[in-house]
């Protein structure tokens, strides 16, 4: 008995859904504008902090200082961690004490290199990076009419996963289109994680459709915690991000859905919830890992 007490298990986490335009300093500075509202309002300062927290998390959306378009990410793109975004962040996540889960941003591997990523960085309130994850699955879909996107005609993807702890909380990150992968959840899942992550930026086409779907989908999958932030929805934008950054139980229910404007959520998430679902209904142990490859369906 390691004598947790309930309190032990929390971690308080606030999204932070951004309208995000073409400049890439104003993007940035707003984005750490809103950051100082959420902790004076939500931090352990604030009168709304119970003590069941260690810290407070925040994440941003998916390319938050760029536009989201296959011809913007060159022109944006930075050296990790050494470019006008990152060092914009190291000085806020200091001032600010808090951790934060930077989204994404188009991402330059070396000063001169033409190869771009689309990357998150994980940053520590002492103002260091202490996960990186690149885009393992590239968004690239064709639907006639509606939309066609091809990330891979600049980006290239990553190969690697990242998950950091913080607190109680294990975190497996992705972006956004990875969560269509239930493999990547499952790996992170098999692994430790029980929060999943994922930064995101759907269309109005297939967020309707399957944001949340594919949401509940990794949270019951992998009985985890699931938060995906988006953008807030500008029907002026050449992309019109879907929004509705949410957070989704382990059960598979949703604690909080933002809807599309501008705006943030927070919610205190217990760890101690994961454990007690993947008690009561043990699908990992229940897994016939002795047989999955070598089944065969006969018709
Ligand atoms: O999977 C989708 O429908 C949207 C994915 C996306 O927008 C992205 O990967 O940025």
């Amino acid at each position: 008995m390691l004598g947790y007490s309930s309190v032990m298990r929390h971690l308080r986490v606030a999204l932070l859904q951004l309208k995000v335009g073409k400049s890439k300093q104003e993007n940035v500075s707003r984005a750490i504008d809103k950051l100082r509202g959420i902790v004076s309002d939500h931090g352990p300062k604030s009168p709304s902090w119970t003590g069941k927290n260690k810290n407070l998390l925040c994440i941003l959306p998916e390319c938050f200082n760029s536009p989201y378009g296959v011809k913007y990410f060159n022109e944006y793109a930075e050296t990790i961690p050494d470019g006008f975004t990152c060092n914009e962040l190291s000085k806020a996540v200091k001032e600010l004490g808090i951790y934060l889960i930077a989204g994404s941003i188009p991402e330059r591997e070396t000063a001169g290199s033409s190869t771009l990523y689309n990357t998150c960085t994980v940053w520590a309130p002492d103002g260091t990076i202490i996960g990186k994850y690149r885009k393992m699955h590239l968004f690239d879909i064709d639907i006639p009419g509606q939309i066609r996107f091809q990330e891979s005609e600049t980006l290239s993807p990553g190969n690697a996963l990242t998950a950091i702890q913080i607190d109680e909380a294990k975190i497996g990150l992705g972006i956004c289109y990875d969560m269509r992968f239930e493999e990547l959840a499952r790996i992170y899942r098999n692994d430790g994680c029980n929060f999943l992550v994922y930064p995101g930026a759907f269309n109005m086409t297939t967020g309707p459709l399957h944001w949340t779907l594919l949401q509940q989908g990794r949270a019951t999958d992998t009985q985890s915690y699931v938060a995906t932030v988006s953008p807030a929805r500008d029907e002026s934008s050449e992309y019109v991000a879907y929004g509705h950054s949410s957070i989704i139980d382990p059960w598979g229910a949703i604690m909080v859905d933002a809807d599309a404007e501008e705006t943030y959520v927070v919610k205190d998430l217990d760890f101690g919830v994961c454990e007690k679902v993947r008690a009561q209904i043990p699908i990992s142990k229940q897994r016939r890992e002795d047989i999955y490859k070598t089944l065969k369906v006969t018709f």
